[in-house]
């Protein structure tokens, strides 16, 4: 086995490119695990058997492997972003509308929103994501367009879209997105028509990215807020910190402890089967594989990041 090094710095990028390889070996022999998420019809038709990996350095290089350039719908690894936006936005304020513990149920559920009055548990939620949304809609003109710009401007990418047919898809279907987002708006927690806000949350999970470009887009919050793709300063480096730490609380629902255990970095995923994770100082990551696990994150996105950590030494722990 592998010694790990002393130091991240040690890891030379011919290593980085070896443990890729090997994990996209590994991988790709587990192919016909976990399942594809088909409550969003559109997303059903997803081959399960694709794997990709990418990790964007604070210079700007990326090494990368298997599907990495094949793009997928990023659903609620949007999270992420949306919350930089909200932040930046309306700062501490945001916690007034929204928790940041851990919630230790599935993002959808809206068990707890009742007992504790439309304040839901964090932003990495469905609930939380709602009232996220509904920030970012009252602080810019065009929220869809600041969105967009945002994240051609992390990954360095012009042409990065929201992808309709899932937006719509979503739309049909999604019965308990609805019943929250109006749950919520009973407690005066969304300012906006709760169609407009569940329209804009639709579009951020549809944005359609490959890994290469999400390891790019979350890279700031490897390197004190600083987005390397565009040599813009996204956040604060205090804000960065604490984006992490809800990632890491919080980014893979009720399994954030299981994330903690097995792979120890700041994550967030997605439906998607799309993964990001930060280690902070060193690297952004996205890896990508559409079979989930029974808690909605991918099997092997989740697989990939533990063998990462194990390999480098690369954990915050
Ligand atoms: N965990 C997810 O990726 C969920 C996002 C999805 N758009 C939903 O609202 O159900």
């Amino acid at each position: 086995m592998r010694k790990p090094p002393q130091n991240p710095h040690d890891l030379s990028r011919h290593d980085l490119d070896d443990i890729l390889g090997t994990i996209n070996d590994e991988a790709r022999q587990r192919f016909g695990e976990g399942k594809v998420a088909d409550y969003i019809p559109s997303l059903a038709d997803v081959p399960a058997d694709r794997f990709g990996m990418a990790l964007a350095l604070p210079d700007g290089t990326v090494h990368a492997c298997g599907d990495a350039r094949e793009r997928f719908s990023i659903q609620s690894v949007s999270k992420v972003f949306t919350l930089t936006l909200a932040l930046e936005a309306i700062g501490d304020d945001l916690w007034k509308r929204v928790d940041r513990e851990p919630s230790g149920d599935p993002f959808n559920s809206l068990v707890q929103l009742e007992y504790e009055k439309g304040i839901p548990r964090n932003p990495f939620m469905n609930a939380g994501a709602l009232v996220t949304a509904d920030v970012v809609l009252s602080s810019f003109d065009d929220a869809e367009a600041t969105l967009l710009d945002f994240m051609r401007a992390r990954s360095g990418n012009p042409e990065v879209g929201s992808d309709d047919v899932v937006a719509r898809s979503e739309r049909k279907s999604g019965y308990r997105n609805v019943a929250m987002a109006n749950f919520i708006r009973s407690y005066d927690n969304l300012h906006n028509d709760v169609q407009q806000v569940l329209d804009f949350y639709y579009l951020q999970c549809a944005l359609r990215m490959d890994c290469v470009d999400l390891a790019r887009s979350v890279q700031y919050l490897a390197d004190a807020g600083r987005c390397a793709s565009s040599g813009v300063q996204v956040t604060s480096a205090e804000g960065a910190t604490r984006i992490n730490s809800v990632m890491m609380t919080a980014g893979t629902y009720d399994a954030a402890g299981d994330f903690a255990y097995y792979v120890g970095l700041p994550a967030k995923s997605g439906v998607g089967g799309g993964i990001v994770a930060v280690v902070p100082h060193v690297m952004g990551l996205c890896v990508w594989s559409p079979a989930l696990d029974e808690k909605g994150n991918s099997l092997l996105g989740r697989y990939a990041l533990h063998r990462l950590t194990r390999m480098t030494g690369l954990s915050v722990f």
